[in-house]
């Protein structure tokens, strides 16, 4: 069980805000955090992972307290049980893969079997001698994930780990995030901004906005998505994300961009939307 209030104020684009989350998690929860481009997901799991210090409240994991204002505790990021796979695999380009493995396997009993079992979850054996430069995107976030798993964490951060890869890597590792869920059952945040990602991964979605959760609840089957639409980018933002107008209409969403060429304003493009039913806390 995590249980947490996480107070940060913010410096946005829209001026002065403040991150104010309360959230509880149920053990081998898989939560999504969506929201738009700015909204504090990213945020919100460097508070989760001590990479980023808050403001006032409070974080508590498995009964054991990572943070309190009130209490004047913190834990140290390198204290607390956790795996966090980014975006850009954040791999050590020195190492091999079972050396990036095993070097965050270091000091944990039966280091060699819990590494060597990651390595054929996710079928990476063969690749266990190369460097990651000698890697493909997908098999590098493989390794990330194995290296994730590799500390034995209670609690998995996935950033948007599969964004930017392609539609047929993505399926595939979606599947090894699914069987890794199985069999770890570990309690997992993951950002995503993909509904169908969302679908097949996460238990429950949270979505904020501007700091605050606007909306919590589960997330739309896979089966009630795919529907595609067209749209027109209307601008290209930050982060890698698109706000695109949908099929003539005048809603706006904003989108990760594509992987491809670069996109800009005029441009069109066809998207897989899901509207994801939510009810308000
Ligand atoms: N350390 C910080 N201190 C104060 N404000 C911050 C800090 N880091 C980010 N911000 C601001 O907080 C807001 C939320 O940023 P964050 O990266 O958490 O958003 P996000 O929801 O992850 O967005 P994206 O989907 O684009 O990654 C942004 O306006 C950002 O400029």
């Amino acid at each position: 069980m995590i249980d947490l209030h996480l107070i940060k104020a913010l410096h946005t684009a829209a001026g002065p805000r403040t991150l104010d989350v309360r959230l509880t998690l149920p053990p081998g929860e898989v939560l999504a955090l969506s929201g738009p481009s700015g909204a504090g997901k990213t945020t919100l799991l460097r508070l989760l992972a001590g990479l980023s210090r808050p403001d006032g409240g409070f974080l508590q994991v498995e009964g054991q307290v990572w943070y309190s204002h009130e209490r004047g505790q913190w834990l140290p990021p390198q204290r607390r049980p956790l795996g966090f796979v980014f975006q850009d695999y954040a791999l050590f380009p020195n190492m091999t893969v079972r050396e990036n493995l095993a070097f965050a396997a270091e000091g944990q009993p039966q280091a060699r079997q819990i590494i060597d079992g990651l390595l054929e979850l996710l079928e990476l054996t063969e690749l266990a001698p190369r460097r990651p430069a000698a890697l493909s995107g997908g098999q590098q976030q493989r390794v990330a994930l194995a290296r994730a798993l590799a500390r034995r964490p209670r609690l998995l951060l996935l950033d948007e780990p599969l964004s930017a890869l392609d539609l047929a890597t993505r399926l595939r590792l979606q599947q090894a995030l699914a069987d890794i869920h199985r069999e770890f059952k570990l309690t997992t945040v993951l950002i995503s901004h993909d509904p169908a990602e969302i679908a097949r991964l996460a238990t429950r979605v949270v979505e904020l906005d501007l700091g605050q959760v606007v909306r919590v609840g589960p997330p739309v089957p896979v089966a009630a998505l795919g529907t595609t639409v067209g749209g027109r980018v209307v601008a290209v933002l930050p982060g890698g994300h698109l706000r695109v107008q949908l099929g003539g209409s005048a809603t706006l969403v904003e989108v990760p961009a594509p992987t491809g060429p670069p996109y800009a304003p005029g441009d069109e493009l066809a998207l897989s939307l899901a509207v994801v039913p939510a009810r308000r806390d």
